[in-house]
């Protein structure tokens, strides 16, 4: 993901590698999914000037980028209520970030006990919110205010009509539609974990139309004002959306610079997030210039 942050005095150039691998939280010593590395360079003269370890920039940049949407789609509401669908990484960080805006935390995970073990982790941690984990995912959205999906489920784990007038959906995974013919070539290892997300030939993954709608139902995308963080990507990206008659309203930098204004506050929003290379950038400057002056 190579980047460029045209800013003179806090200008950044770089490129983030990112590997993404699901099965890594199986291991009898778990890793992270999503390992990445940012190459940060001299923005004037191109001379290299860091490898800073992305891992962790990943998980927080994506987090803040679903904070602004959200701040930016929902000025004037007041939450109580925040549904976080996956407890893996960046479930975890969404509920750190977020949860100083509500008075309750939902979590729920497919595996439950994951879910439990993440909340009781944020009780510990915290003396004001109260961090609840549930079985089932339609409870855990129904009455909600703010609904963020981190998961890598391949069928919709969140439906129009348990959505509250006016709620705001963050989500993470990306609609992918792989066009015909595209193939990634991906070590032998890796093939299990793409099946398990439903790519299912030898030379994975086969795009033959094959269209990945991602966690949240096609009504919500359809009957919901639908924003992204970058629009030539989203049309890329998006494609299988834009096919279905999905219409993006705007990236959030144009509400945020005043360029857009907020939808009415009863609408269903939805922040589809894609993931920016000048977001880790900007990270990976902020980083360097701390360490710089440590
Ligand atoms: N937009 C952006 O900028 C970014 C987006 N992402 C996306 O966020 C999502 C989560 O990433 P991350 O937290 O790092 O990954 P983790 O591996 O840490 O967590 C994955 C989560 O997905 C759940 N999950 C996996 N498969 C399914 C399934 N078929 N149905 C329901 N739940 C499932 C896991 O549940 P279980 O414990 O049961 O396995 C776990 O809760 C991914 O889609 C990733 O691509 C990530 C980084 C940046
Ligand atoms: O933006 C990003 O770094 C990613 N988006 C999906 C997986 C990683």
């Amino acid at each position: 993901m190579p980047g460029y942050l045209d800013n003179g005095s806090f200008g950044a150039l770089g490129c983030k590698l990112v590997t993404v691998a699901p099965n890594n939280a199986n291991l009898e010593q778990p890793l992270p999914t999503i390992n990445a590395h940012i190459m940060l360079f001299d923005d004037a003269t191109g001379v290299l000037k860091a490898v800073i370890s992305g891992t962790e920039i990943t998980q927080w940049r994506t987090a803040a980028a679903s904070a602004v949407a959200t701040k930016h789609l929902k000025p004037s509401r007041k939450f109580e209520i925040l549904a976080i669908l996956g407890a893996g990484a960046q479930g975890r960080i969404h509920a750190i970030a977020f949860q100083h805006f509500f008075k309750q935390v939902r979590i729920w995970n497919r595996n439950r006990p994951r879910a439990e073990r993440l909340v009781s982790e944020l009780n510990q941690s915290s003396d004001s919110q109260e961090f609840k984990s549930f079985g089932c995912n339609r409870e855990c959205v129904e009455g909600a205010d703010v609904i963020v999906t981190a998961t890598f489920a391949k069928e919709a784990i969140v439906q129009l009509e348990w959505l509250k007038e006016g709620a705001h959906v963050n989500g993470e995974s990306r609609a992918i539609k792989v066009q015909d013919g595209v193939r990634v070539i991906c070590a032998e290892k890796f093939k299990t974990a793409f099946t398990s997300r439903g790519y299912n030939s030898e030379s994975f993954p086969v795009g033959a139309g094959l269209t990945h709608h991602s966690e949240l139902s096609e009504s919500i995308y359809l009957r919901g004002e639908v924003y992204v963080d970058h629009r030539t990507g989203a049309e890329v990206e998006l494609a299988g959306l834009k096919e279905l008659g999905v219409e993006f309203k705007g990236e959030i930098g144009s509400l945020i610079a005043g360029d857009l204004s907020p939808p009415p506050s009863n609408r269903i929003t939805v922040f589809q997030s894609l993931g920016m290379a000048v977001e880790d950038c900007a990270m990976a400057r902020l980083v360097y210039d701390l360490y710089k002056t440590a």
